[in-house]
């Protein structure tokens, strides 16, 4: 019963229908492939990759420019028309020349964070984005320290600890291991954004490091505006290549 509630709550709160497939791939589809062994005509693999991170991190405006970028019928974010909080999920298809990539987008408020183990069993690869301008203004050496208040709120004023413990959590969970890893340090527009470098060696290495760092995985951190769309075509590239050479890992989806 609860698995078929929560099912319900996925379809319904899904832009596409939620985990259910969709009826006809999307208008610009990649060409059919045929199989050497089999004469019919093949649909590309579909690879699932989620949006994670906390909260304002800019997650679902990466979506709507990934859509805007591939898609060419949804329409690019602007700053005049502010997004909301995400309750649930958003989520959409693209396609490349050799793949799908179907593209999750989860609520990243506290409250919600706890939902994101519900995907991870069938996700080819994490994206963890990352506010470059929330992280604090202080020394990599004292970014991501340990020594932090109650709230969870970094000694510097800015979230690099709460983000942290949430990519731990994340990559300690058995269902994430060797699943590879993009960290995006996002908002890159702004002048107030911290140098990608603080992000890697105060957040990723840290972690990486750390007990809970999930093992060995693939990983990178890059720099991005997912308002300007600057950096987005390489990180989407990146995640392609990436999800391919681990399909023995874990496969795709055949359609
Ligand atoms: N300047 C700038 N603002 C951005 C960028 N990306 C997102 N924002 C802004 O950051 C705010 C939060 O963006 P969202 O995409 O809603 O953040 P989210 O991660 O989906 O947040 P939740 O749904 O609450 O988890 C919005 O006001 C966006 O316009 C960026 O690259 N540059
Ligand atoms: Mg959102």
């Amino acid at each position: 019963m609860y698995h078929l509630a929560k099912s319900i709550y996925f379809w319904a709160t899904s832009k596409e229908g939620g985990s259910f497939p969709l009826p006809f791939p999307p208008i610009s589809s990649p060409p059919l492939t045929t199989s050497s062994t089999n004469s019919l005509p093949r649909l590309p693999p579909e690879y699932s990759i989620l949006l994670l991170g906390l909260d304002n991190a800019g997650k679902t405006t990466l979506l709507s420019t990934i859509k805007s970028l591939y898609n060419n019928s949804s329409p690019p974010p602007t700053s005049s028309k502010p997004t909301v909080p995400t309750v649930g999920q958003n989520v959409a298809t693209i396609s490349l020349d050799d793949m799908y990539l179907k593209i999750w987008d989860v609520g990243g408020q506290h409250a919600l964070r706890s939902m994101w183990t519900s995907y991870y069993d069938v996700c080819h690869a994490i994206v963890f984005v990352v506010d470059g301008c929330d992280v604090g203004e202080g020394e990599i050496d004292t970014l991501g320290r340990n020594d932090t208040t109650e709230n969870e709120g970094s000694p510097t004023g800015g979230r690099l600890e709460e983000c942290r413990k949430t990519l731990e959590s994340v990559l300690s969970h058995p269902s994430t291991a060797n699943i590879p890893l993009l960290v995006l340090a996002n908002k890159q527009d702004r002048e107030d954004c911290v140098e990608t470098v603080r992000i890697k060696e105060g957040l990723v290495r840290r972690v990486f490091e750390g007990e809970r760092g999930g093992g060995v995985r693939d990983s990178r951190v890059l720099p991005i505006s997912a308002l300007r769309g600057e950096g987005v075509r390489e990180a989407v590239e990146w995640v392609r290549s990436r999800v391919r050479w681990n399909r023995e890992g874990r496969g795709p989806v055949m359609r």
